[in-house]
């Protein structure tokens, strides 16, 4: 059975209840501590340090924007600011907020000094973004009330709370809102080690008794991603339930062949793009829509989550005449180019 551990003073970790074990969905291995939380070392201290401030002014944290990729902790530290700072969460959506008037009634129902968490806050209506200028700023908003020329705007006070937003596309939020968060933090991939630790600590919340040669195995196939390496191990372990025999790293390897992850961690869409780009474009380049067409895929998938993994990793670049092959994609899929450079070498002179 797993040795108990603990992350710095942080609650010793044991195996979840066995029916909560069987059902551990991301919240049940989400950390609950700035302790617990794995990596990003300079945004836990940038936070701990904004949160400490708060509490010895006894006033409400100052705003923060969260900004990175899917799957790394955004929503996880969302929720420990709320923790840490003992204070009630409220979550809602940029796409759940389409008119100012949702903003207004999250707004005016919030308690003194909850945090309201806006995930996706790139997806808000712009009418509402606007309204949470004021709001940030002041704890106001004003109320429309009426039309055309009898309209009159209500000043309606709020209780003061913190924004938590948390975005994948930064880039898409207007300056005014980006402006008034007190706090951005770009959360990175992880390495392996990171992810190693993530690893360990969910197999022991798991109950799974799984060596560090398995776990190393699986963190150097999850894009850097702590939600894919949860998802792995989840994989790994009902492998390993259902053949009873198979050891740790056999279990990796057979489970993760299974459900089509390669050695790089390339699933079954990252490998059609690039055998898209190879076999039928000739190593590119080939354009966005032309390659999402290709693979049956919408244009933001391929752009937003397939992508960014492939250029991080080395296997694609992104040019202005399109996406092109790199030698080591070339490499990787053993396509061998009958004797002419990779245009990728044309492409870089
Ligand atoms: N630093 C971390 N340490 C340990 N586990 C983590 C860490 N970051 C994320 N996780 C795990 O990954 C899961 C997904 O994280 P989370 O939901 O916070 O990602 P996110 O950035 O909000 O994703 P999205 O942008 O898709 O909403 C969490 O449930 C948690 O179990």
């Amino acid at each position: 059975m797993s040795e108990d551990v603990s992350f710095a003073g942080e609650p010793v970790l044991r195996p979840l209840p066995e029916s909560e074990a069987e059902l551990a969905f991301e919240g049940a291995l989400r950390p609950r501590s700035l302790g617990e939380f794995v990596g990003q070392s300079k945004v836990r201290g940038q936070l701990q340090l904004l949160l400490r401030a708060a509490a010895i002014q006894n006033r409400t944290p100052d705003h923060i924007l969260l900004a990175g990729p899917p799957g790394l902790g955004k929503t996880t530290l969302a929720m420990i600011v709320a923790h840490e700072s003992d204070r009630p969460l409220r979550m809602s959506s940029g796409p759940a907020i389409q008119h100012a008037g949702d903003l207004a009634a999250l707004l005016s129902s919030l308690t003194p000094g909850e945090v309201l968490f806006i995930d996706e806050i790139h997806r808000m209506a712009r009418s509402a973004e606007e309204m949470l200028y004021l709001a940030m700023e002041d704890f106001r908003i004003d109320i429309m009330v009426g039309k055309g020329a009898g309209a009159t705007s209500i000043p309606l006070d709020l209780a003061p709370f913190t924004l938590v937003g948390a975005t994948t596309r930064s880039g898409l939020l207007p300056n005014p809102l980006r402006d008034r968060f007190g706090f951005t933090a770009h959360l990175e991939f992880y390495d392996e080690s990171e992810l190693e630790q993530v690893l360990h600590r969910a197999s022991l919340l798991l109950g799974l008794d799984i060596d560090g040669r398995a776990l190393a195995e699986i963190a150097g196939r999850c894009r850097g991603t702590p939600r894919i390496a949860n998802r792995l191990l989840r994989r790994v372990r009902d492998y390993s339930l259902v053949h009873d025999r198979v050891s740790g790293l056999d279990a990796v390897h057979a489970a993760l062949e299974l459900y089509d992850v390669d050695a790089l961690g390339l699933d079954r869409l990252d490998r059609a793009v690039m055998e898209i780009i190879l076999n039928r474009f000739d190593g590119g380049p080939v354009g966005l829509s032309t390659l999402a067409v290709s693979v049956g895929e919408e244009a933001e998938t391929i752009e937003s989550v397939v992508e960014p993994f492939l250029v991080r990793i080395g296997l694609l670049i992104r040019t202005p005449r399109g996406r092109v092959a790199t030698k080591r994609a070339w490499e990787h899929f053993g396509i061998a180019r009958a004797g002419a450079e990779t245009l990728f070498d044309s492409e870089l002179g």
